[in-house]
């Protein structure tokens, strides 16, 4: 695979020099310096001369048909040249925009000398002349006769299409030329002007308004307007509770919420821009000296070549298309009037029965769930509203009630009552949301939808790690296809790798389609996906393998982090010689963890311990999901380094304790209806639904298309009793014997990391290969922290060695 690359690397490269050697000459950097400050100097010249063309033009005219007789007098300031140069760019030429070709001769110049990107100075010149063209024309549109405004072209121009389509003709058509200009060049649409007008409106109503009250709900208009959730109905409704016909009012704090903050931040941003500006005048310098020459020689490769692109080798995959999700018919919320004012009435009873007086009560109608948020009066316990959670259930005669008491950072206290009629989150639509598909986050993931509606989509690289639970039957293996259809419909092959293990054989069997294109495997195994669990102690550990290398990589590279380092290997300052290479991320997916612990125990818990505590940074993501969360099976150490974790129904408040320390995973409905935290507060959600019919279509989708050689090969793992005798003879010497030798000696170091890194071998194996190397007296005895001494001079000398054994 890698040979093919650098093969189809190389052909382009020569083919990209011939190409070159055919179109373009090269300058050297003295020629560079030379070419572009005579461009520099033109510019100037020109601009001197135009300037002083307006004041001395008229008085130049008589002389200018003598041009380039030396004895004649010029009033221009440049004299001959610059009345020659003038009388050709501006009367002759465009008029009075003919300033801008001085602008763009200085400009390249400037380009030229400091070797800047050739394509941007190309984009000036295109809109630059054009800009002069229109110009010329506009402003010989007001003139009557040949001036210096328009030049000749601008004036013969205005002619001829007034010939043709008149005078408002032409009128328009500059109109239409300024659009054309404006959309292209800035990428303006009709909306920026809708918004752009309802602003100008909003700002006048403010204006007049003294209460000021309604520029606020403008402001929600508008903010509407550029809110990326078009699906997310915002269905918040105030109820009064005076037992008068329910006013509704469209309510959307979020908004406001949010707007506010976002001000303050540009604000903050402002402020530390503008109070500390002798900080950047003292960062340049250390960046400068940091300039190193790989950084020089990394930016000519990238002007070369651009970017390394590690989606290069499936350049032509497609991504899978929406339409391979199901729509369903029922997706939209429908507000029940009836329901709503029937729950407000027996809530209100049920607490009046207690003596608990209420001041205001509004609902938010989710997909699932409606929660009531209320503010009772002053004086009331909270507790007391937390122990009635019973006699309310009872009241309304509902499963899955949950009493919020105090909602976080609210001051209401929520109590949620489920929908007689839940609406199906479909996948289709959480994929399809603008804040799935406009955020850049590395791994998101469109989980579902809030209480009110709004598409949740979380960052798996910032979780780092998901713990899932749930009782059988309640969602989880929805859960979990929701999670790798998420990251399928987001991250190119090369991107991102799946490492699954399913003990129980069926649920995650489908993804055996995308095999080549998106999973993991340990080497010489023949599934992809681990449904044995010796495979999966070996797995874990080889990840653990691969956690190492990566680590070890990123200490080589300076980075700190994956992103970091694929960033830097992007750019080419990695070198590939060195063992660098781009990093996909690798997402470890457990189903039925509880099955693996009581079958595996410690084998498995230590790795996975392991892995959940280092793996982060080099961007190693594990999901575990159980049956069973009971505290065996989820240890207090899988606990500490699991901080996001998802819970479906459970069957006990014990239960619910294990996943999130606290109640309420056993309140909920089912089918979905789940909990989510990231170490703080806890959200209810509707997981999105997506059926195995589509993830069936996605994989084939996806498995139909052109596909690497093989699956992502992991580090080898070779049990402790898989091993080699160090006495053993030759024939017994581990397989990769040669090879191993052949690195020590290329590189002359004998040291086990190095083969670790260069075979992909585990810490153990290299060891013992080693030891192998010592007997056969090609490296040295262990000498503490040092590398071990290399006996071998070179290559043939190695060769000669081997066959004298063999002999
Ligand atoms: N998000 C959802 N929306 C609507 N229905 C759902 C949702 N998730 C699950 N269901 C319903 O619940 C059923 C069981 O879901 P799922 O197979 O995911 O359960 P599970 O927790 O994986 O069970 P088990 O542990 O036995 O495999 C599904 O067939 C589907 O009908």
């Amino acid at each position: 695979m890698a040979k093919r690359s650098t093969k189809k690397k190389s052909s382009t490269k020569t083919k990209s020099k011939v190409q070159r050697k055919k179109w373009s000459f090269k300058l050297s950097n003295q020629q560079k310096l030379v070419f572009g400050s005579l461009l520099i100097i033109l510019g100037i010249l020109m601009f001197i001369s135009f300037l002083s063309f307006i004041y001395t033009g008229k008085e130049d005219q008589s002389v200018l048909s003598n041009f380039p007789e030396r004895s004649s007098a010029y009033n221009n300031w440049a004299s001959q040249l610059g009345a020659w140069l003038s009388e050709f760019f501006i009367t002759k030429g465009f008029g009075i925009p003919s300033f801008i070709f001085a602008g763009l001769v200085f400009l390249s110049g400037v380009y030229i000398t400091l070797n800047l990107k050739k394509s941007k100075l190309r984009k000036h010149w295109v809109w630059g002349t054009l800009m002069v063209i229109w110009l010329s024309i506009l402003l010989g549109f007001f003139t009557h006769k040949y001036d210096i405004l328009g030049g000749t072209i601008g004036y013969e121009m205005n002619h001829f299409f007034q010939d043709y389509i008149g005078k408002i003709g032409t009128a328009l058509l500059l109109l239409f030329g300024l659009i054309v200009y404006l959309a292209i060049r800035f990428k303006l649409t009709g909306e920026t002007f809708v918004n752009l007008f309802k602003r100008f409106k909003r700002n006048v109503k403010q204006d007049f308004d003294p209460s000021g009250q309604s520029s606020e709900s403008a402001s929600v208009v508008v903010d509407n307007s550029f809110t990326d959730e078009a699906d997310a109905i915002k269905s918040a409704f105030e109820i009064p509770i005076d037992h008068k016909a329910p006013t509704i009012s469209k309510h959307s704090d979020p908004k406001q919420n949010t707007t506010p903050s976002k001000d303050k931040t540009k604000q903050e941003s402002h402020i530390t821009t503008t109070e500390s500006p002798e900080l950047q005048v003292e960062i340049k310098p250390t960046e400068n000296e940091e300039f190193s020459e790989t950084d020089a020689l990394a930016n000519k490769l990238v002007e070369d070549f651009g970017q390394f692109d590690p989606t290069l080798e499936l350049s032509n995959y497609q991504f899978p298309p929406l339409d391979l999700l199901k729509k369903y018919d029922n997706e939209g919320i429908s507000i029940d009037q009836e329901e709503l004012e029937e729950n407000k009435n027996k809530i209100v009873d049920t607490l009046n029965n207690y003596k608990i007086g209420i001041s205001s009560i509004k609902a938010t109608i989710g997909p699932t769930v409606t929660l009531y948020e209320i503010v009772p009066d002053a004086g009331i316990r909270i507790s007391k509203i937390k122990n009635l959670e019973d006699d309310i259930a009872l009241s309304l005669a509902a499963l899955g009630i949950r009493i919020i008491a105090p909602i976080p950072g609210k001051g209401t206290i929520g109590i949620e009552v489920p929908n007689k009629k839940a609406t199906i989150v479909s996948m289709r639509s959480v994929i399809a949301s603008q804040k799935f598909q406009n955020s850049k986050m590395q791994l998101p993931i469109a989980f579902g939808k809030t209480i009110s509606n709004e598409t949740f989509v979380v960052d798996l690289a910032k979780m780092p790690h998901l713990l899932m639970a749930g009782a059988t039957g309640q969602g989880k293996s929805v859960g979990l296809n929701a999670v790798l259809t998420s990251l399928l419909y987001k991250k190119h092959p090369a991107e991102v790798k799946f490492v699954l293990v399913d003990p129980k054989k069926v649920e995650l069997t489908l993804f055996n389609k995308i095999e080549r294109h998106y999973l993991a495997k340990l080497p010489d195994s023949e599934d992809a996906i681990i449904t044995d669990n010796t495979k999966v102690i070996n797995t874990l550990n080889s990840l653990c393998i691969e956690m190492d290398n990566r680590y070890e990589m990123l200490k080589n590279a300076f980075c700190r982090n994956i992103a970091e380092y694929n960033a830097k290997f992007k750019a080419r300052k990695l070198n590939p010689n060195d063992g660098h290479a781009f990093l996909p991320y690798i997402v470890l997916v457990v189903d039925e963890f509880a099955d693996l612990i009581m079958t595996a125990g410690k084998e498995v818990e230590t790795p996975i311990a392991r892995l959940a505590q280092l793996a982060r940074a080099i961007g190693i993501h594990l999901i575990i999901a159980t049956q069973r969360p009971s505290v065996n099976v989820i240890t207090g150490i899988i606990k500490a380094n699991f901080p996001a974790r998802i819970a479906f129904r459970v069957t006990s408040k014990i239960d619910s304790r294990t996943i999130l320390d606290g109640s309420g995973a056993d309140q909920l409905i089912g089918r979905g209806d789940m909990l989510y935290t990231q170490g703080n507060d806890l959200i209810r959600l509707q997981c999105a639904f997506v059926d195995t019919p589509e993830v069936e279509r996605i994989t084939e989708f996806i498995g139909s298309q052109k596909a690497y050689p093989e699956a992502h090969v992991l580090p080898e793992y070779v049990g402790e009793e898989g091993g080699t005798n160090l006495d053993v003879d030759i024939e017994d010497r581990d397989k990769l014997f040669k090879d191993a030798a052949e690195v020590i000696v290329t590189a002359q170091q004998g040291s086990a990391s190095l083969l670790q890194r260069k075979l992909k071998l585990g810490y153990n194996r290299a060891g013992r290969i080693i030891d192998q190397l010592e007997a056969a007296g090609i490296v040295g005895p262990f000498e503490g922290s040092k590398a071990r001494q290399v006996l071998v001079p070179d290559l043939v000398a190695l060769e000669q060695l081997l066959e004298n054994e063999q002999n």
